[in-house]
Order: C-alpha cells, then structure tokens, then sequence
C-alpha cells in the first residue's frame, strides 16, 4: 500500500488556487493540509467550498505541515517559502522559477538538509528532451518568448529602460540576454526561461528573446536546442488565465501533473 504525502501551498492566484481545488477535489496519494494566503478574508472564501479544511498559515509555517511545498507566489516572497521548506528537508516545487536563479545556494542548502527542489515544466514543454540533450554535449539554447503587452507590464527592465507597454502597436523585440539577465529583468514573466536554463546548460548560455506583440491571443515560447544528439525547435501556445494575462492555464495543470509524478507508480517521461 501507498503511503499518502501532505501537500502545502503557498499563495492562492491564478495558479495556486487552481492547484488547490484540484487537490480537494481528490488526487490519488497526495493530501492538501495547509495553504497561505495574502488576503486572509478572500482565502477563507475560497476555501468554504472545498471538502477538505487545509489550514490557513504564514509562508515560513508551511514547510512545518506537509512533505511537499509548492510555492505559487509573487516572486517577493520566494526566499520565505524556499528557504523554511529546505531548512526543513522538504520537496520544494517553485512556480516562481525566475526567483531559484539568482539562489541557486538553495540546492547546496538542500542537499545539507536532504530537501528536493523540484522544477514543474510549468507553461513550457519538453523539458525531458532538453535533459536528455543535456547528458550530452549541447551547442545552443534558445528561447523566444512573444506575449501581449499586456502580459508584460510591469517588469522592472522595462521601467528601467522607459519603455511603455500600453503605447506599443507593432511587434516589438524588447529584451535580449540570457536567462539570467531575463530572470532578473522580468521576475514575473520568463520563469519558463529560468526552467529552461535549470534543464539545459544553464542560465548564462541560455540566451533569450522577448518580444511583445500587440493583439496575440496567446502566451508563445519557442525553444530551439542544437545538440550532438538531436536538433530539436518546440513552440507552445498558452492560453492566458482569466485571473492574471502574464500566466498561461497550462501551469497549474503542470505543477499538477508534477505533484502526481512525485508519488505515482506508473511516470512517464524523463
Ligand atoms: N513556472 C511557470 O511556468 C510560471 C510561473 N509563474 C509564476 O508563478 C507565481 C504565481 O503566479 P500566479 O498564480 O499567476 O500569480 P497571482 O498573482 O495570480 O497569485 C499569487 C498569489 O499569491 C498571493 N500572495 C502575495 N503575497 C503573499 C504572501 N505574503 N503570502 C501568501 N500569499 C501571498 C497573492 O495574493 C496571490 O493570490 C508568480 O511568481 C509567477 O511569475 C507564472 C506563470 C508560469
Ligand atoms: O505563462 C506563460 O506563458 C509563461 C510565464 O508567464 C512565465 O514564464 O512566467
């Protein structure tokens, strides 16, 4: 027989709230118990329909409740969720992957304490591939990102650099670096290229494109890999949520099935 593992998330938005009625509503070996939240009262309400009674805690408090945190907040707040569930030896599952970059001595605290950081796929694909390539040799990664202005608003680069998203009306290139230059300069919107980099050959060789297209309907990341085994370019199209444009509807069902892989018998894909 299976054992069940106890599930705590930080931060109820468009991805964490999601996650969470899907836990409720039964997923086999894994039980919500705790969940954090900004807006006590919004929580609360959120939380009177479901069938299960997950307590209502501080960030640092969830690592104390359940074996696996999944953290699915503002970036802001990654280090108290990341820092309490490695103290703790816990499996950590960030969404605010941009946010791992630049404290990547979490996984040296991690292997101290006998934490796991666990990176979903997020609104991204085909991470196994890029692992794969990764045991081997590997030339180049890239990431073109095209999002709606919209989706972009917001990212300190872009104050930095003046540029305002609500006056753009052609496709317009607005950032090239690499995924940690990206990370940094849009903590809130290339967390997929943070993945990538995590997956691949790191955050300085993983060079980066954003672009901002007004009228696109949906979030597009290309990722292109040249590699001694194979060349391989993937395009996905996400459908942004209705709660926040910046993040696909993809990712909750990501950190989903990710939630599913850490405890179920049969797993598929590397
Ligand atoms: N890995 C991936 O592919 C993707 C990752 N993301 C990232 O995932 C994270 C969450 O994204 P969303 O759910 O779309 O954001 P959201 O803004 O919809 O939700 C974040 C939630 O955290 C809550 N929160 C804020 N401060 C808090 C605190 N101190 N304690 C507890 N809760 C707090 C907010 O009230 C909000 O409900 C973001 O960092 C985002 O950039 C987003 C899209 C894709
Ligand atoms: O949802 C998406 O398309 C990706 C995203 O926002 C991110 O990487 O943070």
């Amino acid at each position: 027989m299976r054992l069940e593992k106890t599930v705590a998330i930080a931060g109820l938005g468009a991805i964490g709230l999601e996650v969470a009625r899907a836990l409720d509503k039964g997923v086999d070996g894994l039980r919500l118990v705790a969940v954090s939240a900004r807006d006590q009262a919004k929580a609360g309400a959120n939380l009177a329909g479901f069938s299960g009674r997950p307590r209502l805690l501080p960030l640092e408090a969830l690592a104390d409740e359940a074996e696996i945190v999944v953290e699915c907040a503002p970036a802001a707040v990654f280090a108290q969720v990341a820092g309490a569930a490695i103290a703790r030896g816990r499996i950590f599952v960030p969404a605010s992957v941009g946010a791992l970059l630049p404290r990547m001595h979490l996984v040296e605290e991690a292997r101290r304490s006998g934490a796991r950081i666990v990176v979903p796929t997020g609104a991204l694909l085909g991470l196994d591939a890029v692992r794969a390539a990764a045991e081997g040799s590997v030339e180049s990664v890239t990431i073109e990102t095209r999002k709606p202005p919209r989706g972009l608003e917001g990212a300190p680069y872009l104050a930095e650099m003046g540029l305002d998203m609500g006056a753009v009306t052609e496709p317009m290139l607005v950032f090239k670096g690499n995924a940690l230059e990206a990370a940094r300069g849009f903590p809130a919107n290339v967390n997929v290229a943070a993945a990538l980099a995590l997956a691949g050959i790191g955050p300085e060789r993983t060079m980066v494109e954003i672009w901002a297209i007004p009228g696109l309907a949906r979030n597009t990341h290309t990722i292109r890999v040249e590699a001694a085994a194979a060349r391989f370019t993937m395009s996905i199209e996400g459908v942004p949520s209705e709660t926040n444009p910046r993040t696909g509807k993809l990712t909750p069902l990501s950190i989903l099935a990710c939630l599913r892989g850490l405890v179920s018998t049969l797993k598929v894909g590397s």
